[in-house]
Order: structure tokens, then C-alpha cells, then sequence
């Protein structure tokens, strides 16, 4: 199967996790555009979405699903995202598509994360896709000091800038054996916004495909 149709069935499958009259948070890239198509399908039985990103914000809106502040609704019952690795501990890389700030605070806003992946993103140790850091652009050279110190060799993403005016440095030839304490370790950098790691708080569930793990 190729990975568009393992894509197109894990977006399909986590509607199974929608339930009646909630407001749905939805996380941002090619896997979840899929679970935004088959969203549409059910919009009269939910309230809305909460969005993590201006590119998921389109998509919503064009199906006619209302977008809705994450401050005017409190917890959320569920949130449904991508992952860029994923590894047997449901600790994940995210944030290839520079959405991982946004999408860490409406995970973080969720009693649910329902993680959707086609199955090349199954790892057993993460790291080798390079982990993204959002960063304030000021500190930029900074923050790469700090992460070349710990042995991480970070590459600026020069034609990005996020959703909340920042910068990505994407972070090569890390095995990431402890993502917990990583986590915390790059979160104490002075300037960085965020780290694509979710490890603290990783997905609860994961679909491969239509596959739960
Ligand atoms: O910033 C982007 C997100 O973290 C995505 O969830 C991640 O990059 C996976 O995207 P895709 O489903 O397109 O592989």
C-alpha cells in the first residue's frame, strides 16, 4: 500500500474518535488534510475545530467547519495529528511542517491525542529525521551554539517563517535515546519557542493505517 493510501485510511479511522457535539483540535499536514476531508463529512454532528495552524485554518473553513479559539473553549475531549517519527513508546518528532508550536499547546489542551501516521514513520529510536526547534529569530545563532554543544548539528530553515513569526532550526545527527530528557534539556535554552520533540507528552493512541497500536 502505498503511503497516501496508509495516510488517507489512518485520517479516515480517527473519526472513530469524534464524538457527538465536541470541538475537535486538529493538527496540521499532509496525513491530517485527509482526517479534515473525512471531518467534513461529519460537521453537523460537531461544534467546531480548534486549529493549529493557518494552513489547517484554510482547509476547515473551506468544508465550513467553524474555527474556534482555544480560549473560548477550554479542554478539548480530543486531538487528532501527524507525526513526523513516531517511536514504540508513542513519543514523537513533529513539526517538519513548522506548525510544532501550535500544535504542542492544543496537544497539551487535550485529554486525547490520537496520533495518525503512514508506517514509514514507525522508528525505533528517533532522530533520524531532524529535529525541528522553534526558535526566536534574535536568538537564533545563540540557540545553535548551545545545540552544536550537545553534539547536535542544527541547519537553519531559511525560506520558513512560522505562523507566529519565528524560526525553525532543524537538528541533525541526534539518536535520540532519552526524548524525555532532551525535551526538557532544549525547552531551558533562553530563545527557544518550542522543540518538535513530544515526548512528556506523547500520543495516547496511534494509527498506522487503520491499524491502532
Ligand atoms: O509541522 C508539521 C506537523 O508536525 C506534521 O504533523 C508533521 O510534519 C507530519 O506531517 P505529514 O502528515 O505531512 O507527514
Amino acid at each position: 500500500m502505498t503511503s497516501s493510501n496508509e495516510k488517507r485510511l489512518a485520517g479516515e479511522a480517527a473519526i472513530a474518535y469524534v464524538e457527538d457535539d465536541s470541538v475537535v483540535g486538529v493538527g496540521t499536514g499532509s496525513t491530517v488534510a485527509f482526517f479534515i476531508d473525512a471531518l467534513a463529512d461529519i460537521k453537523d454532528r460537531i461544534r467546531g475545530a480548534v486549529s493549529s495552524s493557518e494552513q489547517s485554518t484554510e482547509q476547515l473553513k473551506k468544508h465550513g467547519i467553524e474555527v474556534l479559539d482555544l480560549n473560548a473553549v477550554g479542554p478539548l475531549d480530543l486531538y487528532v495529528d501527524g507525526a513526523d517519527e513516531c517511536d514504540p513508546h508513542k513519543r514523537l518528532i513533529k513539526g517538519g511542517g513548522a506548525a510544532l508550536t501550535r500544535e504542542k499547546i492544543v496537544a497539551a489542551a487535550s485529554r486525547q491525542f490520537v496520533c495518525i501516521i503512514d508506517s514509514s514513520k514507525q522508528v525505533d529510536v528517533l532522530g533520524n529525521f531532524p529535529l525541528p526547534i522553534e526558535v526566536i529569530p534574535m536568538a537564533r545563532s545563540h540557540v545553535a551554539r548551545q545545540i552544536s554543544k550537545l553534539d547536535g548539528h542544527p541547519v537553519w530553515r531559511d525560506d520558513t517563517v512560522t505562523d507566529n513569526g519565528n524560526w525553525i532550526l532543524d537538528v541533525h545527527g541526534w539518536r535520540i535515546t532519552d526524548p524525555v530528557a532532551l525535551e526538557a534539556e532544549l525547552n531551558q535554552i533562553a530563545g527557544v519557542v518550542s522543540v518538535g520533540l513530544f515526548a512528556r507528552r506523547g500520543a495516547d493512541v496511534v494509527l498506522v493505517g487503520d491499524r491502532k497500536l
